[in-house]
């Protein structure tokens, strides 16, 4: 089945991202790609849809952000998109204030995640913006570092506003939160789309290779069960897994139990009824995931006998 890339455009506000998104719809085009874009916005008036062509499938979703209060619309504005269109790839613009994490999370429906592929998380890094850091609250320093910390390219837009050495400076720091992303000095996020694209096509290639192990930052791993599995057990996968898993979410069936909706996330696991029998998929979500261990960890799961 065809999947549909994922890419998501994150920044803290007004750091360029609606540039970047026009620059790369234009590149698309002319590779003759089908694109759709979902753009969220925390107002309620969508100031940046101008920026999407017509005949560019958009889904808007506004007052909220997609990290929290929207998270369980960006789900139902996905599956739209690809079940209306032939896409062959999906641009999601963050709100400023949106987790990289969290935007994955609520993305990643268990009944949409073997039709989508998560392409890169590109962070947008306003250059003022950063080297004014200490003038915002902790939180919002925190999130600007945490954007950069889990973006696969860094685009440090705005260096016509820093001189020659505070770039440098910069991008030294940024480096230091992520030695292994890539890192491109931008000024109105003018980078040469074929550069994208290779970058991405060097991760696709390394993703198939080496089981999606080192290039991708943030990585996604899908498991579905053949039958329920033991409570007992899967609460004990959950205290020693490693603290690289950030998120799970999917649908479960404990013995003979009813079908669960699971979510963790801050280290807190929830279950809650699920109102149909749901194909018993689990999306982990995680930095540097060890595919082989957790589909070995899924395996023993599914086999060990039921108490
Ligand atoms: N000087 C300068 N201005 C830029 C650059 N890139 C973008 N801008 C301007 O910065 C402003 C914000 O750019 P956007 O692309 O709308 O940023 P955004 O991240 O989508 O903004 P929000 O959606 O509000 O979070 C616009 O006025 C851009 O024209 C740059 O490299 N240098």
């Amino acid at each position: 089945m065809k999947q549909v890339e994922i890419i998501v455009l994150s920044g803290f506000l007004g750091a360029g991202k609606t540039t970047l998104l026009q620059r790369l719809l234009e590149h698309e085009k002319e590779q003759g790609r089908k694109i759709g874009v979902v753009m969220n916005e925390m107002g309620n008036v969508s100031i940046d849809s101008d920026a999407v062509p017509n005949d560019t499938p958009l889904q808007e979703l506004l007052n909220g952000c997609v990290c929290c209060t929207l998270s369980d619309k960006l789900e139902i504005k996905l599956a739209g998109l690809v079940q209306d269109h032939d896409l062959d790839a999906i641009y999601i613009e963050t709100t400023g204030i949106a987790h990289p994490v969290d935007v994955l999370h609520a993305s990643l429906s268990p009944m949409l995640a073997n039709r989508l592929n998560i392409k890169s998380v590109i962070t947008l890094l306003d250059s003022v913006t950063w080297q004014k850091r200490d003038t915002l609250n902790v939180q919002m320093r925190q999130l600007i570092s945490e954007q950069v910390k889990h973006a696969d390219l860094v685009l440090l837009n705005k260096i016509d506003s820093v001189s020659a050495d505070d770039k440098q400076a910069i991008e030294a720091e940024i480096r230091a939160l992520n030695p292994d992303g890539n890192i491109v000095p931008t000024t109105f996020a003018r980078v040469d789309p074929t550069e994208l694209t290779a970058a991405r096509k060097k991760v696709t290639r390394d993703h198939i290779k080496l089981h999606a192990a080192d290039q991708l930052h943030i990585k996604t791993f899908v498991y579905t069960f053949s039958k329920p599995i033991d409570e007992e057990q899967f609460e004990s996968f959950l205290r020693d897994m490693p603290d690289s898993i950030y998120r799970i979410k999917g649908y479960l069936r404990f013995q003979e139990g009813k079908t669960l909706l699971f979510q963790y996330s801050y280290g807190m696991p929830v279950y809650q009824p699920a109102d149909l029998k749901y194909t018993n998929t689990l999306v982990f979500i995680g930095d540097q995931l060890d595919h082989d261990a957790l589909h070995h960890a899924m395996r023993e799961l599914e086999q060990q006998k039921q108490a």
